[in-house]
Formats: C-alpha cells, structure tokens, sequence
C-alpha cells in the first residue's frame, strides 16, 4: 500500500484521472481492452467527471460498479444513474458499461445474472476504484452484515454478492474479496480528515475491529494506491 497525498481535492483528481488513463491506455495497448471497477457515492463525482473529458479508446473500455443499491436505475440512489450522469458523458461516453442491477426484486435473485456479467468483462480488471465509509466499509462489504463472512472468503468461488447492510439503506450487490483482490491494480479515493483517521485506525496493528477496508489494505498481492487531500 502507498499513501499519496495532495494539497487540495482539485489537484488529486487531476492526478488520480492521469494515473487511471494511464493503466487503461496500456492495457488497450497491451490486449486491445480494458476495464474499469468504480464505486458510488459522493467521492468520485469530480473525479468521473474529470475522466469523462479524457482522450482515451473509450469504446475499448468496459466499465462496470464495485457495487450497487437494488433500487431502480432511475434511482437517485442508484450507483449506476450515477455514473451515466457523471462519467458516461463526453469522451467517455463511448464506454460500455455493465451495470449490476437487473430486473430480480431482490439482490439475492439477482446475483446469478450479475455474475455472468461480470463473468463476460475482459479480466482481470485493470483497475478497481474504491471509496471507504468512515465504519471501514467499502464497496458494499459492510461491517456486522450477515454476508460479510461469505464476501470475504477468498474461496467463495464468486465474483459478487447480495449484501443487506444493517447500517446502510437498500440491498446491495458487491463485488467480493477475491473479485477486488484479482484486479491489477486497487485505487483508494478518500478525502477529508475524519477518512484520514479511519484510514490510520484501519492500518493499525492490535485487536482487529470489523473494517472490511483492512483486507483490502492489508493484503500484499495487489498493489494499491490510497489518493487522499484533505
Ligand atoms: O455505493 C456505495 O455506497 C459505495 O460504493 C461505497 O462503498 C462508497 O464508496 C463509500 O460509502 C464512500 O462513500 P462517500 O464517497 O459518499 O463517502
């Protein structure tokens, strides 16, 4: 894991969007294709937007979600309408894009559909953004949730899976460990001082709490970048 860290959220997501461009312009240099893991929630809007007016293959790069809320694509919840609305737009429009939500009324029937979607993304993914909720969730692998167990079992045998946080609203579909951990490369995007603190707890030594995030950031197989501004 290495910490970068940058003066203003400005000057990060200008960087994180050349890093991120960078790794998909040489894997479509490399095998033709690339792909591209991002997360929800209010984080990565600049950065979405940031990428969408960068030159890039965009009709070689398949994009898909970490997660996803079992709510309607119309959703203002919905991860998806989030990332139509900021990053599929510009350039970036070219991009396909695999969304996680189908027409199943819950996340549990919906999971055999998801994972052949994400069975037929070129893999392993070229890169994976994550974002991290200040209880050290991330994606939708939430602390104290029944499924926890199962999404983070590296032989669990599946790309993703029905999640029912007892914190957060609506049934979730997420990617599991394994699925995050086979990808090229983990990008953490996190801002602002109260996620420092989490990030340091979550990299501390001692009795380990439940924060899903330290599978991710203490793992050693995948290298891993953590952007964070203040
Ligand atoms: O859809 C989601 O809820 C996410 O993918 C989730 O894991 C998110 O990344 C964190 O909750 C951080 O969210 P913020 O950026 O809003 O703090």
């Amino acid at each position: 894991m290495e910490l970068r860290t940058f003066l203003d959220r400005q000057t990060l997501v200008n960087e994180l969007a050349e890093h991120i461009a960078a790794a998909l312009s040489a894997s479509i240099a490399a095998h033709g294709r690339a792909s591209l893991v991002v997360s929800g929630g209010s984080t990565p809007v600049p950065l979405f937007e940031r990428l969408s007016n960068i030159e890039l293959s965009w009709q070689k790069v398949v994009i898909t979600l970490a997660d996803e809320r079992w709510v309607e694509p119309t959703s203002s919840d919905s991860n998806e309408a989030l990332v139509r609305r900021h990053l599929l737009q510009n350039r970036a429009a070219d991009a396909i894009f695999v969304g996680l939500k189908n027409a199943a009324a819950t996340a549990e029937e919906g999971e055999a559909e998801c994972e052949d979607r994400l069975n037929d993304i070129p893999q392993p993914f070229t890169v994976v953004i994550l974002g991290m909720g200040n209880d050290g969730h991330t994606a939708s692998l939430f602390p104290c949730a029944a499924q926890l167990a199962h999404a983070t079992d590296m032989h669990c045998g599946k790309l993703c899976t029905a999640v029912r946080p007892q914190t957060a609203p609506h049934q979730r579909m997420s990617l599991t460990l394994p699925a995050i951990l086979s990808a090229k490369e983990i990008l953490l995007h996190i801002t602002g001082a109260d996620k420092k603190a989490v990030l340091e707890k979550a990299l501390a030594d001692g009795p380990s709490e439940t924060m899903p995030i330290r599978f991710i950031l203490r793992q050693q197989t995948v290298p891993m970048l953590v952007y964070w501004a203040e």
